[in-house]
């Protein structure tokens, strides 16, 4: 994506994340994603709190956390809350169905318990993450260390291709001090089939695919805000 793209994109992130955060109240437990965008929805809270608004918020990612510390947001720890009244995250892509491909930063399996935990989840992303089908961008799997052949072996009998993920060349290791694998399934007809025979794996933490866990996703294309719910 070239410079002129970015500035383009960013200024959707921006518009997404600004309506978002519109939704949030006083009182609320807020959950925070992870990400580019979800950094901007976290901006905009915050200055929403500078001028009175009153909440509390849990940190999908040590990174998340840090930023919202930086910014001023009360964290909450996570293994504490039942319940959050709204998160706000992004997504590498979406459907219309409200299925996403997340963990593209390696925050998925925190994104997922608050996502769980939310009564109003909410997906804020530009239009370049919008697609007909799922798996254009490789499904992003959490392994526990100590199964990772295991776990690439069942991968292999489901037909994915599996690349352990690295970063500045060595290998990725998530908050959850485990291995990311990034798996590509081709484009993915039966999402929650897939989902399920991932859950299924011993040692597999968690996966990228989020399946009925999205109350709504606000995507910004040029100047229009659409929602999808
Ligand atoms: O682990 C990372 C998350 O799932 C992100 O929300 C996702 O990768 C989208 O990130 P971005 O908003 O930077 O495109």
């Amino acid at each position: 994506m070239d410079a002129i793209d970015k500035t383009k994109q960013d200024a959707e992130k921006l518009a997404a994340a600004k309506e978002a955060v519109k939704l949030v109240q006083n009182d609320d437990v807020v959950g925070l994603g992870t990400g580019s965008t979800a950094t901007f929805a976290i901006k905009e809270l915050a200055e929403r709190i500078k001028k009175g608004l009153k909440i509390k918020a849990a940190a999908s990612s040590v990174k998340t956390e840090e930023l919202a510390i930086s910014y001023g947001i009360p964290i909450l720890p996570l293994e504490t809350l039942g319940s959050i009244n709204i998160s706000i995250d992004g997504a590498d892509e979406f459907t219309e169905t409200l299925n996403l491909i997340k963990g593209g930063g390696g925050a998925l399996f925190r994104e997922k318990i608050i996502a769980s935990l939310s009564k109003n989840a909410i997906i804020v992303t530009d239009s370049s993450k919008k697609v007909d089908k799922l798996g254009a961008f490789t499904v992003p799997v959490e392994v526990i260390p100590l199964a990772l052949q295991y776990a690439l072996n069942q991968i292999e009998k489901l037909e994915g291709k599996s690349v352990l993920r690295k970063r500045d060349g060595k290998t990725f290791i998530s908050d959850n001090g485990n291995y990311i694998v990034d798996v590509d399934f081709g484009l993915i007809n039966n999402p929650d089939k897939v989902a399920s025979q991932l859950n299924q794996i011993e040692g597999v933490l968690a996966h990228g695919l989020f399946i009925n866990l999205t109350a709504k996703v606000i995507m910004a294309k040029g100047d229009e805000i659409l929602i999808f719910q």
